[in-house]
């Protein structure tokens, strides 16, 4: 059988070496296409090859009906929705080693351009000026770096600046003291890493979490004459907030490789002297693009040919027998884990798994990487799946426990999750209800009971007359409709939760209106 694949991104050509030589792969090159006619063309493909440029949209998806694999050829994948590729069964591959090291030197490239401003130097060169004063810069040497996400790339960059004898301040969801001491770097708050600064860079992926970090009230708690590098996604900066920090002096320069919008023929940072830009180049170097390259067309070539792939970012790998009687839990599990990750601002260290009742003597291994999917979504996005969440939280030193009960409590079937961080432990549990679907009946010694699906919000609370109808004021006064609401206490007039479902999510002000009523300790927001 002859399997049709299609390039539509520039793609090192030592890189396709492997499906030139693989048997029975036609291949197809065109990365002039305009999105109307690949959605036209992608109909007689099983598998698409991209970098970031093309927009695998759902529209796309929902025509390519012969489509089996998009293989994207470096790590981001917010250029390919993921939802959609999932829905239709195609499995999204991704290279999330190949260019780690050519986005680190980038990120010192433009580090070093920015402190000693070579780009403007060079340009006022060219324009035929010997301007020797304008152009004096910093040293790195003894100034503090501060990194925000510390995975492959930002930990690449961290040894790198280290060689220039920086300082290094890091903040990562998964970042412990410990971690930190071993790779002789500090460790800190995001709003640590921000105050201490003078230069800081970005390497985190774009999640709805770090939307828009580096905001106006980001920029406020900045040394004055900051120096800002984003190698890692555009819109992790609000450009609007950028260009008025530049323009007010607060930030002295910024080094920007990716943008809001891309490619983009007018950026006004852009008309800025202390902003210097590459187009997307940082994983631009021959060695990276062939070792991306490379690693997606092994995937594609084994998945076309009944081989597992080595880098799944959305694929089921439960067998079938298995698969039957734990897939009605799937989504139970993985919403617990979704739900705890919020509980908590602290490292996680150790989850504790607990499996009840019809879940006792069944294969659970499958729930549990659903379980942990969940947690660790929040903070790595969604190129975590079942087959690689128990791989990621083991490379962050997370210990992941099972355990088994027969008895599950007064239900047929229950899970209990558990998350230790240093100084606390908090847990949820849940159960399936025949034919009414996944519920969650305890959060911490709490009991309760609602759908985990929509707007969630947790309220913990002095238990005092009142509290409820104060809440319930509030809400209306946003015009927020209360969907569900569940209370419980620990005992008469002391802590209690509010459980609420709402019909939108809440906003940051929302939000803050509740947590300023006197009797609330803590209001969170999950949407599930
Ligand atoms: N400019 C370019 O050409 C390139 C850009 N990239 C981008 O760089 C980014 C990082 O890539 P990798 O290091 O390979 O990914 P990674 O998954 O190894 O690391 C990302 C880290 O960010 C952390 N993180 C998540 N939310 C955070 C938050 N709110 N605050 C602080 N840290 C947070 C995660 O815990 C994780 O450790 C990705 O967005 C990727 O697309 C990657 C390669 C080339
Ligand atoms: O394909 C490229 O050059 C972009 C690389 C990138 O941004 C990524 O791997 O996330």
């Amino acid at each position: 059988m002859m399997f049709n694949i299609l390039i539509s991104d520039p793609l090192s050509e030592e890189g396709i070496q492997p499906l030139r030589n693989a048997e029975n792969m036609n291949i197809v090159i065109d990365t002039e296409l305009t999105p109307e006619e690949l959605a036209v063309k992608i109909t007689d493909f099983d598998a698409l090859l991209v970098r970031s440029q093309t927009q695998v949209t759902r529209e796309l998806i929902s025509k390519a009906s012969n489509l089996k694999i998009i293989g994207r050829a470096g790590v981001g994948v917010d250029n390919i929705d993921l939802d959609a590729a999932t829905e239709h069964g195609i499995i999204v591959v991704n290279a999330p080693n190949g260019n780690t090291n050519s986005a680190a030197e980038h990120t010192m490239a433009m580090i070093m351009s920015l402190s000693r401003k070579i780009p403007q130097a060079f340009n006022s060169l060219k324009n035929k000026r010997w301007d020797r004063k304008k152009y004096v810069g910093v040293e790195l040497k003894n100034k503090t770096l501060g990194i925000i996400g510390l995975g492959r790339i930002g930990a690449e960059v961290a040894y790198r600046a280290k060689g220039q004898r920086m300082n290094i301040t890091a903040y990562d969801p998964f970042l412990t003291e410990e971690k930190a001491d071993k790779m002789g770097i500090g460790y800190g708050t995001v709003e640590d890493v921000l105050q201490v600064a003078d230069f800081i860079t970005i390497h985190t992926p774009l999640l709805k979490e770090t939307r828009h970090l580096l905001n106006e009230d980001a920029f406020k708690l900045m040394k004055d004459g900051v120096q800002i590098v984003n190698c890692a996604r555009g819109g992790i900066i609000d450009e609007e907030a950028l260009y008025h920090a530049i323009t007010s002096k607060k930030v002295a320069g910024a080094a920007l490789d990716v943008f809001e919008e891309e490619p983009f023929m007018d950026n006004k940072l852009l008309e800025l002297p202390e902003v210097i830009a590459t187009p997307h180049l940082g994983a631009s170097t021959i060695e990276a693009q062939e070792m991306v390259a490379i690693d997606v067309c092994h995937d594609v070539i084994s998945l076309l040919t009944g081989e597992t792939v080595k880098n799944p970012v959305n694929l089921p790998s439960v067998p079938g027998e298995i698969l039957n009687k734990i897939e009605p839990y799937f989504n139970l599990a993985e919403k617990l884990g979704d739900f705890l990750i919020h509980l908590t601002d602290e490292v996680i260290e150790e989850v504790n798994i607990y499996y009840s009742g019809d879940l006792y003597d069944v294969e659970v291994a499958p729930l549990t990487r659903n379980t942990v999917k969940g947690l660790l979504k929040r903070h790595l996005g969604n190129h975590v799946n079942d087959v690689n969440a128990l791989f990621l939280a083991e490379k962050r030193g997370i210990t992941i426990q099972e355990n088994k009960t027969p008895k599950a409590r007064g239900f047929t079937n229950l899970i209990k999750v558990e998350v230790k961080t240093k100084s606390e432990s908090r847990s949820v549990s849940g159960t399936l209800l025949n034919g009414l679907g996944p519920r969650i009946v305890k959060v911490d010694h709490y009991s309760v009971d609602f759908t985990p699906k929509g707007h969630v919000v947790v309220i913990h609370h002095k238990d005092q007359p009142g509290v409820i109808g104060k809440m319930g004021s509030l809400l209306s006064q946003h015009n927020i409709n209360i969907a569900t609401m569940q209370v419980d206490r620990s005992d008469v007039g002391g802590d209690a939760i509010m459980m609420l479902t709402v019909d939108k999510h809440m906003e940051k002000d929302e939000l803050e209106a509740l947590k300023s009523v006197e009797e609330i300790y803590d209001v969170m927001v999950v949407d599930l």
